[in-house]
């Protein structure tokens, strides 16, 4: 009697665009993934020697998305999807970005769209830190009346943002509002804390639309993320405290949990 075959998926070969708190935690979870290898990790040019060194023999690093990549994982900044994102789309390249805010600028959206039209392929906008987007995107479809989020971070999350203009974050006692604007305001003032309002926004009214407030608050120590939808469907309240990573405050871990779900759902024959 023959043993039965288990089955055998391939191995998913995975570009990384992006090497730092995100990129380097999915890169060492990912080691342990079953079925997902990381062969490229795509850096800015200064960071070329350091990020290679730091990948030894498992993966290259590079400066650009490799020619025969078939699936990239965007974790670097909004820079990196009109630089890398947008060509490999054009390519045919499957993508998935995080960076999500920087479809707040000018015709980015539409471009990515059309770029992924043009290669036949498909450009995925991942749920990231926040939890209940896929809900508000289904909410969607009988209507929404009203989204608001609001993101509470502390002090140390909002460091080299303009946050630094509107209070002393060394020395605030107090919650304090930075922003109350609109998701697509928010995303472009503050890049690399307000792709999650974007997210919410792109899955529910809009980016001009949705309100946002984003606070400093000492009192605190996860980045908190709120969110209150209405419409047809009912409501959604909903409230996520999220750990920091350690090596970036303003990020958190779920981030890159979201990260290695989408790698390993691309892989898997069921997938949740
Ligand atoms: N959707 C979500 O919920 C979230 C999304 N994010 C997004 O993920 C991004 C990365 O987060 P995190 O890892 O914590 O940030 P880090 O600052 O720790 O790392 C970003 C890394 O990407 C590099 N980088 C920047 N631009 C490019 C580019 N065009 N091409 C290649 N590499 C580039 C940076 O290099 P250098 O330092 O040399 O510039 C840096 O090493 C954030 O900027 C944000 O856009 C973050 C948190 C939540
Ligand atoms: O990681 C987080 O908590 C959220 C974040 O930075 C973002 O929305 O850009």
């Amino acid at each position: 009697m023959t043993a039965p075959m288990a089955s055998q998926r391939p191995l998913q070969r995975v570009t990384l665009i992006g090497f730092g708190a995100i990129g380097q935690s999915i890169f060492q979870r990912a080691a342990q993934a079953p079925g997902v290898h990381i062969s490229h990790v795509v850096v800015p040019a200064t960071g070329l020697a350091k990020a290679q060194a730091r990948l030894g023999a498992a993966a290259t690093a590079c400066t650009a998305v490799p020619e025969d990549a078939t699936l990239v994982l965007e974790c670097a900044g909004h820079s990196a999807l009109l630089q890398h994102v947008l060509p490999a789309l054009q390519r045919g390249v499957e993508c998935a970005v995080l960076s999500i805010g920087a479809l707040a600028g000018p015709g980015l959206a539409e471009q990515l769209s059309d770029a992924a039209e043009q290669g036949g392929t498909q450009v995925h906008l991942l749920a990231g830190a926040m939890a209940g987007v896929d809900a508000l995107a289904a909410a969607r479809l009988a209507g929404l009346s009203e989204v608001c989020y609001t993101g509470r971070k502390p002090p140390a999350g909002w460091r080299d943002t303009p946050a630094e203009q509107v209070c002393d974050l060394d020395t605030i006692t107090q919650a304090t509002v930075l922003l109350d604007a609109t998701a697509r305001e928010a995303a472009q003032r503050y890049p690399k804390n307000a792709n999650v309002a974007a997210t919410l926004s792109l899955a529910g009214l809009g980016l001009d639309a949705t309100r946002v407030r984003l606070i400093a608050d000492p009192a605190v120590s996860e980045n908190i993320h709120h969110v209150v939808a209405r419409g047809e469907f009912g409501e959604i309240e909903l409230t996520l405290r999220g750990k920091p990573l350690a090596d970036n405050p303003k990020t958190s871990a779920l981030t890159v949990l979201s990260g290695l779900r989408f790698l390993h759902n691309r892989g898997a024959a069921l997938t949740l």
